[in-house]
């Protein structure tokens, strides 16, 4: 198995239940829900995607033959003698496109605990220690059960509202503001309906993506 990765960096984790956690973050290029490129957004299942993951050329990307050059890239990432369980989040694109059960075992017998974030239209590999799925309105969900199920919110079609999620098997429920790229003020309307919402339904939790206001990548 080849992995195409766009990049590998150290970074704090910015959504959701770690937050402020640092681990290395490892993109792979490529998703199920749309090409990456902009004249085709209009037309992908998903459309308000804040992420460039086409290709392999980011800090640290490349192409990568195999699992143990891939999780040896990662390992040197992250800082010697600073304490902390080492903590490597597969993203994208779509992860699950690529990630498997070798590469999960490589990142393991470095001592490395795995999360994925992942648009649950694929099923993970049961070796993953961190789970977290975003479901996409008009896109199937295969993945129903892990740690944390993350909603992008407002997405305007019903398929996406919160209550269709709340009898699934994660332990954590958050609503991630969907951020506008270039709309501040409709960002900041979309934190004030989110938070609103938690407020009226207290089993969901504000996420907001913490590393655009801190200047981390
Ligand atoms: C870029 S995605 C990559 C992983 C996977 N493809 C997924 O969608 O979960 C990482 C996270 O960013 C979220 N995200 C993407 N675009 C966003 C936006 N415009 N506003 C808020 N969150 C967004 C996704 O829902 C997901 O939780
Ligand atoms: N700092 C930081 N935290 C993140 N959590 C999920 C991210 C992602 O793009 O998957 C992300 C990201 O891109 N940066
Ligand atoms: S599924 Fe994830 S990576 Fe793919 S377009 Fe949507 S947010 Fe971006
Ligand atoms: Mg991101």
């Amino acid at each position: 198995m080849t992995y195409a990765v766009k990049e590998i960096y150290l970074t704090l984790q910015g959504e959701g239940n770690h937050t402020g956690r640092a681990a290395v973050f490892m993109r792979f290029a490529g998703c199920n829900l749309w090409s990456g490129l902009e004249r085709d957004r209009k037309k992908a299942i998903c459309q308000f995607c804040d992420t460039d993951f086409i290709g392999i050329d980011g800090p640290g990307g490349g192409k990568f033959k195999t699992a143990d050059a891939l999780a040896d890239a990662v390992a040197s990432r992250w800082p010697q003698g600073g304490g902390g369980k080492p903590y490597v989040i597969c993203t994208g694109g779509e992860p699950l496109l690529q990630l498997d059960a070798p590469l999960i075992d490589a990142f393991h017998a470095r001592g490395f605990e795995v999360g994925i974030e992942t648009n649950g239209t694929l099923e993970a590999p049961g070796s993953i220690d961190w789970i977290c799925v975003s479901p996409k309105a008009a896109a199937p969900l295969v993945q129903t059960r892990g740690n944390e199920l993350k909603l992008v919110f407002p997405q305007k079609e019903i398929e996406a509202h919160p209550s269709r999620f709340e009898q699934l098997s994660f332990e954590h429920f958050y609503l991630q503001p969907l951020d506008v790229i270039g709309d501040p003020a409709q960002t900041a309307a979309h934190v004030a309906s989110a938070a609103a919402y938690c407020l009226a339904h207290p089993l969901w939790r504000l996420s907001t993506q913490t590393h655009k206001m801190n200047g981390l990548p």
